[in-house]
């Protein structure tokens, strides 16, 4: 029985949750676990021209893709939003999203600063944004140092750019902070429960109040 199950007595379209971090603060961990007990969610996988990590799959983790076609996506318009992060291109495959939206299915985004701009520009009022903060600076090093997927210089490089990203967090509609991570999972799924049921979502409410109504 998943954690978050919501009832379907009510038509409702799809929403975009996005959740974005300095490298290291916790997204794909919060990721994995809401989407392990979620219903009507689905992770947007998105293309990169970044090279696989250890323990990563192409079409799970990303589309790995080489930056010939990556800019290929972005002339066929087939990217919803796209930047250059890290010194490598990520985007986000439109058609998936869109399919989902418009079936009352949820999306969950783990996509950086300029691609929530993008999506809040495009998509307003689809979007769902929380910025994940972790406890501390140290903390954030060492959580990227034990993750042991990048190298030294890799770990130095995110951690030079976290203070410009974290600059970014007044964009976003929630703030939580990553320290204990299943304190900040019930944040994420508080946030995600009152947004399934935001009237402005609910495109079945008129005729469900109207059935209602009829009955007296
Ligand atoms: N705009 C945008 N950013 C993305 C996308 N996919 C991943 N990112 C961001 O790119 C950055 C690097 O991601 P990744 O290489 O997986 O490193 P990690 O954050 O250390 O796990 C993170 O801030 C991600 O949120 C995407 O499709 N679009
Ligand atoms: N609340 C937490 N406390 C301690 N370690 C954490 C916490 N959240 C995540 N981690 C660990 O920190 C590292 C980075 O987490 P990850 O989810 O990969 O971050 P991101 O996707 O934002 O780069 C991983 O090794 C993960 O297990």
């Amino acid at each position: 029985m998943p954690a978050m199950r919501e009832s379907m007595s009510v038509d409702r379209r799809g929403l975009m949750l996005v959740l974005s971090s300095p490298s290291g603060a916790g997204k794909t961990t919060l990721s994995r676990a809401l989407l392990a007990d979620t219903d009507n969610m689905k992770m947007s996988v998105s293309a990169t021209t970044r090279p696989m990590r250890p323990g990563e799959t192409d079409g799970e983790d990303y589309f790995f893709v080489e930056p010939v076609d990556f800019n290929l996506m972005i002339n066929r318009d087939e990217l919803l939003e796209h930047a250059k992060v890290f010194g490598n291109y990520y985007g986000t495959p439109r058609a998936a999203v869109e399919d989902a939206l418009s079936s009352g299915n949820d999306v969950l985004f783990d996509i950086d600063w300029q691609g929530t701009q993008q999506l809040a520009q495009k998509m307003r009022d689809d979007l769902v944004s929380i910025f994940i903060l972790p406890p501390s600076t140290a903390a954030l090093e060492k959580r990227l140092k034990s993750r042991a997927q990048d190298s030294d210089e890799v770990v130095a490089q995110r951690m030079s750019k976290a203070s410009e990203e974290i600059s970014h967090w007044r964009e976003y509609d929630y703030v939580v902070v990553n320290d204990d991570v299943d304190e900040c999972l019930s944040e994420v799924r508080a946030i995600l429960k009152a947004e399934r049921v935001r009237c402005s979502r609910r495109t079945g409410l008129i005729d469900f109040v109207s059935g209602l109504r009829e009955g007296y």
